[in-house]
């Protein structure tokens, strides 16, 4: 098969020179003859010098690639409303599934039990579901949670290529699914809502507590560690040597680590790490755990390696506050003993993805690429002593105009860090929502909002700003945005799933206790005046 990377630059500057050769059907061969029909007429150019062909010959040439852009642009977007249509079939098909297989039970559709057994589930989805090869994987998939393929789903559409390519990378499978303590309560049976037989059933709680069950054991486990930090070093030399020595795992970390590694001892000539880009953008098929070892800056830093699915996080604390860091490094062998048999309790930690959109290429195709926040995306005024002018749209609506120090987009697990700083409430992690925080805002009644997850934020520097904004992400990345650029948010498909020490709630509340000592008061005594 001869297949092109989309996207490069031709000489001209073009961005259609490289386009996959063996899909007839979606457009791209009709723009990659009118490619090559450019081309000849360029090379025909250089061999006819008469004046005026010329012309006419440099004209042609820009209009076939026009109609190639566009050719290229529809193609693109009907590759991903088919994408998107197939995706929606599939789950429509599981759900239809469940449901039959309920009414055959005498229960109503949406009365799904969080111990649902998956034997039964099983037979219903082989008598419902379509019999083609993507389907059979969902026949193994649990149907009151998530499994592994769904929630690491990594974009390729060749199912069987994909449980090849897992089968020989050995990774690890597991099912997510919802835990309620000691389940007997009819609380948590609702999964969908279900408008059937005049019936409003209640939405999925997205903050119920979801717990990891290992399939296949785990069996490659990433290590990343904080810089410059002498007992993060040792504890990471050690850790690592147990893992290998006891669990017969597989190491990666990253370059710098497997140079400390390797001048310490040539023992550690087993682990493994990358050399470019193109191997951290496959790292999440390889990997089947991820452990950090420093503060809640190396969750951070550990979740913007993956630009896709995340595996599951395990963090040691090493640091000095630990939000999202709570396990304890001093007692790893028990910690790490414990994850890696399951059951897990994890937090999914939402993230937003942000999109810087250039004034000068607005009505381009291409964009900068989008830039994945586990905390938030702040826009502030940078170094310039001129207020903030930031205009902001929610799903096109206006909301209003920032004019401040700037402006905060969280997520909720962001809302104990920067925006808790400019005044925002602190939300628990596994609630839904985009925090609308502003900074040092020049107005007596601009209270922070929170938002739904399904929007989509739009922040723009307008043309008659004083100066321009800047962006940056997750505190890095800072980014200049010039009058008429601007910022697009939304939530992200690929949450990162923390692990918990105990359970999310129960992390949180006592991250907000021993973290930030959230209202430490000594209590009154009761010697002194009574109402009663
Ligand atoms: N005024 C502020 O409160 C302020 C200013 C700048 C950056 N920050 C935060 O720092 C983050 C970057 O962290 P870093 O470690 O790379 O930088 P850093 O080394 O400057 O540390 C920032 C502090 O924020 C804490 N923190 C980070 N994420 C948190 C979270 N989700 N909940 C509670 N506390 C959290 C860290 O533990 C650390 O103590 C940014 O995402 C931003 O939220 C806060
Ligand atoms: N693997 C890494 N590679 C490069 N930089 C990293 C890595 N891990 C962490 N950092 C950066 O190092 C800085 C400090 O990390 P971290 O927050 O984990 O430690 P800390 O400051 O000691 O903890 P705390 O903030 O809780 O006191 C952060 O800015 C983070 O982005």
């Amino acid at each position: 098969m001869t297949t092109r990377k989309l996207n490069s630059t031709d000489s001209h500057g073009n961005g259609e020179a490289s386009l996959p050769c063996s899909r007839p059907d979606n457009g791209f061969s009709d723009s990659l003859t009118l490619f090559h029909s450019e081309k000849a007429v360029q090379e025909l150019l250089q061999q006819t010098p008469i004046q005026h062909t010329d012309d006419h010959l440099i004209e042609f040439s820009e209009a076939l690639r026009t109609v190639a852009k566009a050719l290229k642009q529809a193609a693109e977007g009907k590759a991903f409303a088919q994408a998107e249509a197939a995706e929606w079939k599939r789950r429509f098909e599981l759900e239809r599934a469940q449901n039959q297989q309920l009414q055959h039970k005498g229960k109503s559709p949406g009365e799904c039990n969080g111990d649902i057994n998956t034997q039964q589930m099983e037979n219903s989805t082989n008598q419902h579901m379509l019999r083609n090869e993507a389907n059979e994987q969902s026949e193994n998939c649990c149907t009151n949670g998530l499994c592994s393929h769904e929630i690491l789903h990594d974009g390729e559409t060749d199912s069987h290529a994909k449980a090849v390519q897992n089968k020989m990378m050995r990774k690890a499978s597991f099912k997510l699914s919802w835990w309620c303590k000691g389940d007997i309560s009819d609380q948590h049976k609702h999964d969908i809502v279900s408008f059937e037989r005049g019936n409003i059933t209640a939405a999925g709680r997205s903050s119920k507590q979801i717990s990891l069950k290992w399939e296949s054991s785990p069996q490659t486990v990433l290590v990343m560690t904080k810089p410059n930090s002498t007992s993060v070093q040792i504890l990471c030399a050690d850790m690592i040597r147990w893992m290998k020595e006891h669990k017969k795992l597989n190491i990666y970390v990253e370059p710098r680590v497997m140079g400390e590694l390797l001048s310490e001892s040539s023992y550690f000539n087993f682990v493994q790490t990358w050399k470019d880009e193109k191997e951290i953008l496959s790292l999440h098929t390889k990997v089947d755990l991820v452990v950090t070892l420093g503060g809640d800056g190396t969750v951070l830093w550990a979740a913007s390696m993956f630009k896709g699915p995340v595996p599951p996080i395990v963090s040691f604390s090493l640091g000095s506050l630990g939000f999202m860091t709570p396990f304890h490094s001093e007692q790893y062998r028990d910690c790490l003993d414990s994850i890696l048999k399951g059951p897990i309790s994890i937090t999914l930690r939402h993230r937003m993805q942000c999109h810087v959109i250039r004034d000068a290429a607005k009505n381009e195709y291409e964009t900068e690429e989008p830039i994945l926040v586990l905390n938030e995306v702040t826009i502030d005024r940078g170094i310039s002593s001129f207020l903030a002018n930031l205009e902001c749209y929610c799903d096109n609506s206006f909301v209003t105009r920032v004019q401040g120090d700037g402006l905060i987009l969280s997520t909720t697990s962001g809302s104990t860090a920067y925006s808790l700083g400019a005044g925002g409430s602190m939300v628990h992690p596994q609630v839904p929502g985009i925090l609308f925080t502003p900074i040092c805002p020049h107005s007596l009644s601009f209270r922070p909002l929170i938002l739904p997850e399904h929007v989509t934020i739009r922040v723009q520097v307008p043309f008659n700003s004083r100066s321009p904004a800047w962006a940056s992400f997750d505190g890095k990345h800072r980014k200049q945005l010039a009058a008429g650029d601007a910022l697009v948010c939304s939530m992200a498909p690929w949450p990162v799933p923390t692990a918990c020490q105990i359970d999310s709630t129960s992390d949180f509340l006592r991250s907000i206790h021993d973290g930030l000592h959230w209202n430490l008061r000594k209590t009154q005594s009761v010697d002194g005046p009574r109402d009663l």
